[in-house]
């Protein structure tokens, strides 16, 4: 039987943010039965107050981990963002603990690029401010400022897994796709690069932003952006809120110089579906306003919850660490009659010399060995044969000097 150096069933999982029944099926699968699961996130405070007996943590995108949340994580051995975006994690901060996280990179791609479609729709028909009117009980049966998006040119920001499935779509009903990307992508159907953002958006009729979250990125639509989009134009906001600057939107609305707006995400979001939403949008009739809902499908989050299940007892079974964004790939075959031991470490000369004295110096054969680095980390999974004592050997690789986290797996199947 396999035996973890914690038994699963004292593996304690918390699981935020309503993530999907799915992901409680597949731990269970794997054997961890200790999972707990909240509908909502958890602030700072109450993650300070829960995290030191979290071994596993799994969010989406409204769950801050900060680096005070993961100086505090001291048994946290992985965390798993049921989403795709990681910039809710300090990153570096869950490297400096040895904490790789884990992201699922496409299962709700289809569900935004079909909101964007939709959008795309609804805005050039101005059917949201059409819509509420009938609701209070006007009617405003107009042809004024409506138009098919045939032959209309959309113009996508981000040319990744959400922008290029936007580009086929669009191009099937008809509209004249051109992209902007920082990085040089393979253009889908008759899909066209422009050279600069200030291009494309002299170009389009509508624009879609499917960039991450950077430094880059931030405000990245800002007043001057806005003002060299066409007049009566549209823009559509579902990557982050932090892209757009929302005060120079609603200036830019309010004039009439852009006509519509589809936006999904904001810079400041409610935490829980209580609180109440903030913006300088609210009001504005061809604003379309949506919770953060781009991700939000059946189809996507039983995806998710599946996907980022498996990774994380991928991590936890083995030390794989295949798709983790933080940390150095590592996915080392099971060895029969073996002992895994995991070590992580900051990326200096002289660590795995130590790592392997203190197998050396027990008269342990290694059977297998597999190093990963990066600039910073260095990762390493070590299979030893025969009988060794997990717990001193843990203790002494823990000793060594740059150790960030270590930890022993197996043995199995003896
Ligand atoms: N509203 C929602 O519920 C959801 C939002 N998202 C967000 O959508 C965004 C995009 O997701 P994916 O397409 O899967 O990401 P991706 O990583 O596949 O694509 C992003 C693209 O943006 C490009 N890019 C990066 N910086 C850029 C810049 N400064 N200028 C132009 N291009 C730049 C990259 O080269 C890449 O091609 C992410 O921020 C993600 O968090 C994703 C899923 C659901
Ligand atoms: O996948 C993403 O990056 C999203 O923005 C979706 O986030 P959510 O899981 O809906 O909180």
């Amino acid at each position: 039987m396999t035996k973890l150096s914690l038994s699963k069933d004292k593996i304690n999982i918390l699981l935020l943010e309503g993530v999907h029944d799915n992901a409680i099926d597949e731990l269970a699968r794997g054997g961890y039965a200790s999972v707990e699961r909240l509908p909502r996130a958890l602030d700072e405070a109450e993650l300070l107050e829960r995290i030191g007996s979290v071994h596993i943590l799994g969010i989406r995108s409204r769950t801050h981990l900060t680096a005070k949340v993961l100086e505090a994580a001291n048994k946290l051995i992985t965390v798993g963002c049921f989403c795709i975006g990681t910039n809710q994690v300090d990153l570096k901060a869950a490297r400096r603990q040895g904490v790789p996280v884990f992201n699922a990179p496409y299962s709700n791609t289809r569900s935004v690029a079909e909101l964007v479609i939709g959008e795309i729709i609804m805005l050039m028909r101005g059917i949201f401010e059409k819509s509420q009117l009938v609701h209070g009980g006007g009617w405003m049966k107009s042809a004024k400022d409506s138009y098919e998006i045939r032959g209309k040119t959309l113009g996508i920001v981000g040319y990744g897994h959400i922008g290029t499935q936007v580009s086929i779509l669009a191009e099937a009903m008809g509209m004249q796709v051109r992209f902007y990307d920082t990085v040089r992508k393979l253009a889908l159907g008759n899909a066209r690069a422009c050279d600069s953002l200030e291009e494309l958006l002299s170009v389009s009729d509508v624009v879609t932003l499917h960039v991450p979250d950077t430094a880059q990125t931030r405000n990245m639509i800002g007043e001057r952006e806005l003002a060299a989009m066409k007049k009566g134009s549209h823009l559509i906001n579902a990557a982050r809120g932090q892209v757009v600057d929302i005060e120079a939107l609603a200036a830019a609305m309010n004039t009439g110089h852009v006509l519509g707006a589809a936006i999904d995400v904001f810079p400041v979001e409610p935490g829980s579906d209580k609180d109440e939403f903030q913006s300088a949008l609210r009001g504005i009739k061809t604003a379309i306003l949506t919770p953060h809902i781009g991700g939000s499908t059946m189809e996507a989050q039983a995806n998710i919850g599946t996907e980022v299940a498996q990774k994380l007892i991928e991590y936890s079974d083995n030390g794989s660490t295949v798709g983790a964004v933080n940390f150095p790939q590592v996915a080392l075959p099971v060895q029969a009659g073996c002992t895994r031991f995991l070590h992580v470490h900051e990326n200096r000369p002289g660590i795995l010399r130590k790592v392997n004295e203190v197998f050396s110096g027990r008269d342990l054969n290694i059977a297998a060995q597999y190093l990963q680095t990066d600039p910073e980390l260095g990762y390493v999974v070590v299979d030893v044969n025969g009988d060794v004592d997990e717990l001193e050997v843990t203790n002494d690789l823990r000793a060594i000097e740059g150790t960030l986290k270590a930890r022993f797996l197996f043995p199995s199947q003896r």
